[in-house]
């Protein structure tokens, strides 16, 4: 069967569209932040792993850093145990700890490599223990950290959250040198071998920073950053993210991902992108069409 002209126009049209973005991007790096709310239906995480293969393909390197709090929710859920979440972080003990390395860790890692895998990739999954790959100790807070009009010093206990204190590059230099696609379970490890439990958006800015990636896409459920009328925001400076969070716009799960895009791109990254893992080949319209999606923090420029 032959092409109808105008399907052949606009096939053709996309194609040389994506040209000077795969100049530009490839042997650059890549990280993407994939949210456990953007993984829920089969046909999306299809259409990821494709975008991913096809990334690696042009010679851009994808890093993939997942999430899966929904999915950690639902074996909490099963056992009988509910979770706190505190500035859109899990409060974690030592049970929530066990139940965060079997899924993310396990499930959740390993369905995204198999995915990847099956569409013709070759992922390798990481937590932050391989390799020595990500060292964490315990997040520290107080409650003025996480509202000011508290106005207390006093320390919150969250259990095992981490933050990252170091990541060393090897084991990804290594893999993305030998044409493998990491793909990440943010769990960090302490200086004892004990184990912590990171939020996935800063893992994935940590990463972002130290590979000095060209771009740090963060997938949701969420055209991006939406103001208090539901309008997408874009082009967003320090100040300005600032005056939301005061003005309560800015809440929950979303605070730690805007965070570690401000912070990755001061930090040298030369662009972050919030988009919504909800539409089907979000990564590739953002990457290669002249729109691109969801809401764009530049940095100052390297
Ligand atoms: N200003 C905002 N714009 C968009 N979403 C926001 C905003 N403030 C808070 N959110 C919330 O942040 C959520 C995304 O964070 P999260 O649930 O942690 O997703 P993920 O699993 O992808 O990391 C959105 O679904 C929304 O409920
Ligand atoms: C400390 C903390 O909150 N950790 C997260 C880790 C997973 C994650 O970040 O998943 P999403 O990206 O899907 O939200 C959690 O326990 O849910």
């Amino acid at each position: 069967m032959s092409l109808n002209t105008q399907r052949a126009g606009h096939i053709a049209q996309v194609l040389t569209e994506a040209l000077p973005y795969i100049q530009r991007f490839s042997g650059k790096t890549l990280v993407i932040k994939y949210g456990g709310n953007a993984m829920t239906d089969e046909s999306l995480k299809n259409s990821f792993a494709r975008d991913v293969v096809l990334l690696k393909a042009v010679g851009i390197n994808p890093v993939i850093v997942h999430g899966g709090g929904p999915q950690i929710g639902q074996l909490l859920q099963r056992i009988g145990k509910q979770s706190e979440f505190i500035n859109g972080m899990r409060v974690t003990d030592q049970e929530t700890m066990d139940v965060v390395e079997m899924v993310l860790g396990g499930q959740v890692n390993k369905s995204i490599v198999n995915l990847i895998n099956n569409h013709g990739g070759r992922a390798v999954g990481l937590t932050g223990k391989d390799g020595s790959l990500i060292f964490a100790e315990k997040l520290q807070v107080t409650g003025e950290t996480i509202d000011p009009a508290l106005q207390t010093s006093e320390m919150i206990d969250l259990g095992h959250v981490g933050k990252v204190s170091s990541i060393d590059t090897s084991v990804i230099d290594m893999l993305i040198h030998s044409d493998f696609i990491p793909v990440i379970a943010p769990i960090g490890v302490g200086k004892n071998g004990e184990s912590y439990n990171i939020n996935a958006d800063l893992v994935a800015g940590k990463i972002a920073e130290v590979l000095q990636a060209e771009k740090l896409i963060l997938l949701t459920n969420t055209p991006g950053l939406l103001d208090s009328d539901g309008q997408l925001l874009t082009g967003l400076n320090a100040k300005r993210v600032s005056q939301l969070i005061e003005q309560g716009v800015i809440y929950g799960g979303m605070l730690p991902k805007i965070g570690c895009a401000l912070d990755a791109v001061a930090a040298g990254v030369t662009t972050a992108h919030i988009i919504d893992g909800r539409v089907q080949h979000a990564v590739l319209l953002e990457m290669f069409t002249d729109e691109g999606v969801g809401t764009l923090i530049r940095g100052g420029g390297r």
